[in-house]
């Protein structure tokens, strides 16, 4: 198992099935994921895994992670507060690919009332093969590396 590429995955109770869904899928592909919850369809609050996961991706316990809820725009909120994430939320592949190609996002998140089963594969599986295209995009990224500075020394 490739633990050296670990990915950090979590959800919410909206996103749960399709988490585990995921989280199959990348490890039968041979990769090392961190599920970081949640384990049920309990009600529970997003931010609780929101931050986990992206406090590994930031503090590089995982090079990656994917966040699922019903719409994926609170875990996007949550993950996007946390300085050196890049978390885009992504309901077409076209958007995957340019998340990858001119974000360098680090941290996919999904929503489980746009995207289901199959298509979220295939959603994971483009972002995790399509590299950062640097060159501009990688001027624009110091950019917004400089406003984080920014924001910590506030
Ligand atoms: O972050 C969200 C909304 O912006 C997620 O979609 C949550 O899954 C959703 O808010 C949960 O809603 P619920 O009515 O508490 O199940």
């Amino acid at each position: 198992m490739n633990c050296v590429s670990r990915i950090a995955v979590g959800c919410d109770h909206g996103g749960y099935r399709l988490k585990e869904a995921i989280v199959r899928h990348l490890r039968r592909k041979g990769l090392c994921v961190l599920d970081m919850g949640a384990f049920s369809e309990e009600s529970m609050d997003y931010p609780d895994t929101a931050y986990k996961v992206a406090r590994a991706v930031a503090g590089k316990r995982a090079y990656r992670g994917i966040l699922i809820c019903k719409s994926g725009i609170g875990n996007c909120i949550v993950a996007n507060k946390v300085a050196g994430v890049r978390a885009a939320l992504c309901h077409q592949l076209r958007a995957v690919r340019l998340s990858r190609q001119h974000n360098d996002a680090n941290i996919l998140v999904l929503g489980s009332f746009f995207v289901k089963g199959p298509m979220a594969k295939k959603m994971v599986d483009v972002w995790l093969a399509t590299p950062f295209e640097g060159g501009r995009h990688a001027r624009r990224l110091k950019k917004i590396e400089k406003i984080e500075r920014m924001n910590r020394s506030r």
